[in-house]
């Protein structure tokens, strides 16, 4: 990877890097096409199912892994590389350094849930950042914390690459597209399809949060993690005349379902 990358340099060409853990689908392709389009003039996906973002009890061993399918879809959006480090290569015989974000973006949501996740998502993000030294890294708003986590580190870092959110890729009916879909049975799927409505209800200031929360136990949710506005910088609580989020998990047996939309 290094040596291609390094030519690239050499003939004057920008680099984008889009992280994946894999199980590819269109929401992952459209972070490629969204690299291009802002300025890369080569990208390269790295797939790498990061164990230290996984808590002891989450789904590390059975997480979807289908490179050979991985490899063709990246060729058929023109991915010019694909990166895909071994345990070893991120994690080396001894490894004792680790980034962990502090501060309001990692105060509670998705932090609560999966003690130690942003910890692994950033250390393993600085490395792919240090190896692949891209100048600019896509990242999906389905995992909007993860977004701003990766902001924030890049500029507290010095980390001379440009962070570049790209919006979600949905379903037919407004699902939120994500590998652990797959885990999914038709009938759960039919309840993962309302999340994004109730969502959409409360960004157009059409359902209380209250109401929503209601509602999604009512569709066939087994449970509610969270469903809040958020300010949409500092995932404080929000505050008047500035930009907000509503942002949620659900869940339907062992599957959390993400999804979060700008507020009207
Ligand atoms: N539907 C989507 N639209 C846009 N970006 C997405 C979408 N789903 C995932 N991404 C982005 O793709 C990148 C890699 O995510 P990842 O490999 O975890 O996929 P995922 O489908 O979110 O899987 P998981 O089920 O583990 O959450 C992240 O930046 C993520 O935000
Ligand atoms: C950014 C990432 C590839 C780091 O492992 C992962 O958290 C993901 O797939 O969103
Ligand atoms: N999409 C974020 C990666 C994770 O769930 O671990």
């Amino acid at each position: 990877m290094r040596k291609v990358v390094a030519g690239w340099r050499a003939a004057g060409k920008t680099v984008g890097l889009v992280p994946t853990m894999g199980a590819l689908h269109a929401g992952h392709l459209s972070l490629v096409e969204a690299t291009r389009k802002a300025g890369a003039d080569h990208v390269v996906v790295s797939i790498f199912v990061n164990p230290t973002q996984f808590g002891p009890n989450e789904d590390l061993s059975k997480y979807p892994r289908q490179e050979a399918l991985d490899l063709e879809r990246l060729g058929e959006v023109g991915a010019d590389l694909a990166y895909l480090p071994t345990v070893g290569e991120i994690y080396p015989d001894g490894f004792a350094t680790m980034v962990v974000p502090s501060g309001t973006i990692v105060a509670d949501l998705e932090a609560t849930f999966r003690p130690g996740h942003f910890a692994g998502v950033a250390t393993v993000v600085a490395k792919l950042l240090i190896q692949v030294a891209p100048d600019i890294a896509a990242f999906g708003e389905k995992d909007y914390q993860q977004l701003l986590v990766m902001r924030r580190m890049a500029r507290d870092l010095d980390i001379p690459c440009r962070i570049l959110p790209v919006p979600t890729v949905r379903d037919d009916h407004g699902l939120a597209l994500s590998s652990r879909n797959a885990y999914l049975t038709p009938e759960q799927l039919a309840v993962a399809r309302r999340l994004n409505k109730v969502l959409g209800e409360i960004a157009r200031g059409l359902m209380h949060v209250e109401e929503g929360n209601a509602r999604l136990l009512q569709a066939g949710f087994d449970a509610v993690d969270y469903l809040g506005l958020r300010d949409a910088e500092t995932l404080d609580a929000p505050v008047e005349g500035r930009a907000r989020r509503v942002l949620a998990v659900a869940r339907l047996g062992s599957v959390r379902l993400l999804d979060n939309m700008a507020v009207d």
